[in-house]
């Protein structure tokens, strides 16, 4: 094992007790804290959550900002959700006087802890807590994309099979990116995309595909959950419960999570090897000149409003 597994939720709601309750399924964690300002949504999650503590060998508690700092992983899920029809980016304002509250309570931090930044819009909020908190930038990273880009593989999974155990293949077998904004100027990285070495695009079923409105369904998908029930969060539960796997076990996965991407000077996503010590290193992805295009002015309106912070 690479580092210590003990986990801090900063954020005791919906996203926060979910991926509290999917890392209890891991066993992979040897306490959880939970961490928020209102006491009574810790103590009903906390209460909530022992009573599925017999499936687990994972402690779960209350904590405090100052027990969190010294925590080996600290996931911050605090903050204003969107409403029906708001985009992630209308939530700055809000979440970005949360985060700096919630940093400045946890410091001094554990030189060694991993910020893994959840709340959104995600991409903005990464950039500014590499700042707030000083720790190295291979240690604060957002779930940036791989939210979206299991949607993706779900998605194409589905169009590779007509009838998905007989003539599909397996969702983790498609090896397929969503990057660049966790928000509406996301792209597909098609040209990159391959299942068992061989290219999408050469996969008749692939070819066919209307692939602008692929991209507008994954890309609205988290829309559609939220006008239907509010809000999203047994996804992203299990996404950031896998990083945390990954970043335990140091387990090296190639994953499309937020930071720096110099090329682009911005946060946003591109596929990284994650591993104990957090960002371990950038995959330089090959990419078509119209996707560049794309992450070129998706990164400069993500830009201008970091700028503001
Ligand atoms: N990156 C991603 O893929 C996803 C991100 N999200 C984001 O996660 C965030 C949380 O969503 P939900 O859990 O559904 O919202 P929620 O409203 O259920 O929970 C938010 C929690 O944050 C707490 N909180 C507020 N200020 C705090 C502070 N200063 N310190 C500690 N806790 C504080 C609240 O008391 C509340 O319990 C939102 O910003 C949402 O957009 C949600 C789903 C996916
Ligand atoms: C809410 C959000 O960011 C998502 O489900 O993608």
């Amino acid at each position: 094992m690479g580092r210590g597994s003990r986990v801090a939720i900063i954020g005791a709601g919906s996203v926060g007790s979910s991926i509290a309750f999917a890392l209890l399924l891991q066993k992979i964690s040897s306490e959880i804290l939970l961490v928020d300002v209102v006491p009574e949504a810790v103590e009903g999650q906390v209460l909530d959550l022992s009573d599925a503590n017999f499936i687990s060998s994972t402690q779960v508690r209350g904590g405090t900002f100052q027990e969190a700092g010294q925590c080996d992983i600290v996931v911050i899920t605090a903050g204003a959700k969107q409403k029906s029809g708001e985009t992630r980016v209308e939530l700055i304002e809000r979440n970005y006087k949360i985060l700096n509250n919630v940093i400045g309570s946890m410091k001094p931090f554990n030189p060694n802890l991993i910020l893994l930044i959840v709340a959104n819009p995600v991409d903005i909020l990464t950039r500014i807590a590499q700042k707030l908190s000083g720790l190295p930038e291979r240690q604060v990273f957002g779930s940036g994309t791989f939210l979206d880009s299991s949607r993706l593989r779900l998605k194409l999974a589905s169009v590779l099979g007509v009838i998905i155990w007989i003539f599909g293949i397996a969702e983790n077998a498609i090896h397929s990116y969503v990057l660049g904004e966790h928000g509406d100027s996301q792209i597909i990285a098609w040209s990159s995309a391959h299942a068992g070495g061989k290219p999408l695009l050469d996969f008749p079923e692939i070819q066919k595909l209307d692939k602008e409105s692929v991209a507008k369904e994954i890309a609205s998908k988290a829309y559609k959950i939220i006008e239907l029930k509010g809000a999203t969060y047994f996804g992203i539960a299990g996404c950031v419960s896998m990083l945390i796997h990954c970043i335990v076990l140091n387990q090296r996965h190639i994953r499309p999570l937020s930071t720096y991407i110099k090329e682009y000077d911005c946060v946003f996503s591109m596929p990284v090897v994650l591993g104990s010590n957090g960002i371990e290193r950038i995959i330089d992805i090959s990419l078509s000149e119209e996707e560049k295009n794309k992450l070129r002015r998706s990164a400069s309106a993500l830009k201008s409003i970091c700028a503001k912070y």
